[in-house]
């Protein structure tokens, strides 16, 4: 049966913990998902027939399509070359995107206009708006273009009626959407963009989910400086045929330290993580992703002696995280946050790692004056991230039957 609109769907962001860019090289990673920090996308029929349009107010952008040219495009890509997006698949798309000149539009808009051709090929609906607000800061390394793939890839296979909902293909179709955003991923972040919890992941191999023994403490902080992550895998790339041999035994010292991180998480060796923070961060330094931005904050919390700091995600700017070690000082944190906050204008989070993924909620299971509250944060295009958390953040006081 079709699902009835509006409908929403969700995914969150992710912290990479040890393994960026080795990752991209068959190299094993550790990520979790950040809960609390999500992409929304609401499905909603339009008023204009025949009309597909997409509102993704955060990077404002906005633009509507034909749906029968659109539809009328062959779906092109094949799965079982999953390696490369369809080139064919991307000459038939250009005449869509050329009026887009804006490269975070030009990407999502790709993204969306590849995932479409590819999933909704029988639609029952054709006037669809797709409109999106993420608590995610964009572009910062923590997992944005995967959540919106996801959020995205979830949406469209509800359209198709795929049943049973099935993760791996939500994953599966995700992944191309990140290709759509990177180039070249390597997977793990919609890996746990969608299915939640913590990973260890290797390309090509199944991932495996994560539990570790303790809590880990620890503080996020964006840099706000931005970056793409695109560009810093192509710079790791160029560096890499530049210099294989060099590289190769970086990239497999990386190997080491997310093999040791994954033990150290499932036996609680706070001491062995905190090493491996610091030896990953150094690695990630030598390939040239870090920043004079990060480095501050590696410095400061060096100075402050509270903890370990690494870049996660691309680097380049965006963020870093510190562990914080046991018995830590508050008051020193205190300060440490409070100095990144006021003199470097950063942006600190203090979050719970783990958590759900991707997740479904419709319409026909809440009642009238709770969906007209929903409808209204994507309306008002000033809802801020503290409204829509205190609505839609899975868990909050609303306790909406988001369906996993
Ligand atoms: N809320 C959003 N609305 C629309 N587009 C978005 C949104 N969030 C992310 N994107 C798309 O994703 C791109 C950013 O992806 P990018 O991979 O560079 O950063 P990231 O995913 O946040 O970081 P990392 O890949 O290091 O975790 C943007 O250019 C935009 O195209
Ligand atoms: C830099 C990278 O390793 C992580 C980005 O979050 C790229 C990827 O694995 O797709
Ligand atoms: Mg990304």
């Amino acid at each position: 049966m079709t699902i009835s609109l509006p409908f929403i769907t969700s995914a969150p962001g992710k912290v990479i913990l040890f393994g960026e860019h080795s990752a991209v090289y068959n190299k094993p990673a550790i990520a979790a998902s950040v809960s609390s920090l999500r992409t929304y996308l609401l499905i909603s029929e339009l008023n204009e027939p025949n009309t597909i349009e997409l509102d993704f107010p955060d990077i404002e952008f906005s633009h509507k399509w034909n749906t029968n040219e659109l539809l009328n495009l062959k779906p092109l890509h094949s799965h079982s070359n999953d390696e490369q997006l369809s080139e064919l698949q991307k000459d038939q798309l250009e005449p869509f995107l050329s009026e887009i000149s804006n490269k975070l539009h030009g990407h999502a808009a790709f993204c969306f206009l590849y995932l479409f051709v590819n999933i909704c090929q029988d639609l029952h609906h054709t006037a669809l708006k797709f409109t999106l607000r993420s608590t995610l800061p964009i572009g910062a390394g923590l997992g944005s273009s995967a959540s919106i793939s996801v959020a995205l890839a979830m949406a469209m296979l509800e359209l198709q009626d795929v049943i049973p909902r099935d993760k791996d293909q939500i994953n599966k179709w995700s992944y191309i959407g990140e290709k759509c955003i990177h180039g070249n991923p390597s997977g793990i972040d919609n890996s746990v963009a969608t299915h939640g919890g913590a990973i260890f992941f290797k390309k090509g191999e199944e991932f495996k989910q994560l539990r570790s023994k303790n809590k880990i403490d620890l503080i996020l902080t964006d840099t706000r400086i931005p970056r793409s992550t695109k560009a810093l895998v192509a710079n790791v790339k160029a560096l890499y045929d530049k210099e294989p041999k060099l590289i190769e035994s970086i990239l497999e010292s990386m190997e080491t330290v997310s093999l040791r991180g994954a033990d150290a998480l499932i036996n609680g060796d706070n001491e062995t993580l905190h090493t491996l923070v610091r030896i990953n961060h150094g690695l990630l330094t030598s390939l040239g992703v870090s920043h004079p931005g990060l480095e501050k904050i590696k410095i400061l919390s060096d100075e402050l002696g509270i903890g370990e700091t690494k870049l996660t995600g691309a680097g380049g700017g965006g963020c870093a995280f510190t562990i914080l070690k046991a018995g830590y000082n508050t008051e020193q944190v205190r300060l440490f946050k409070q100095t990144l906050e006021k003199e470097l204008n950063y942006k600190t989070f203090e979050t719970d790692l783990g958590g759900i993924g991707c997740s479904l909620l419709k319409s026909n299971s809440l009642d009238k004056g709770m969906l007209e509250k929903i409808l209204s944060v994507f309306q008002n295009k000033k809802t801020t991230s503290q409204e829509i958390d205190e609505i839609l953040l899975p868990n909050s006081e609303t306790k909406l039957p988001w369906i996993c």
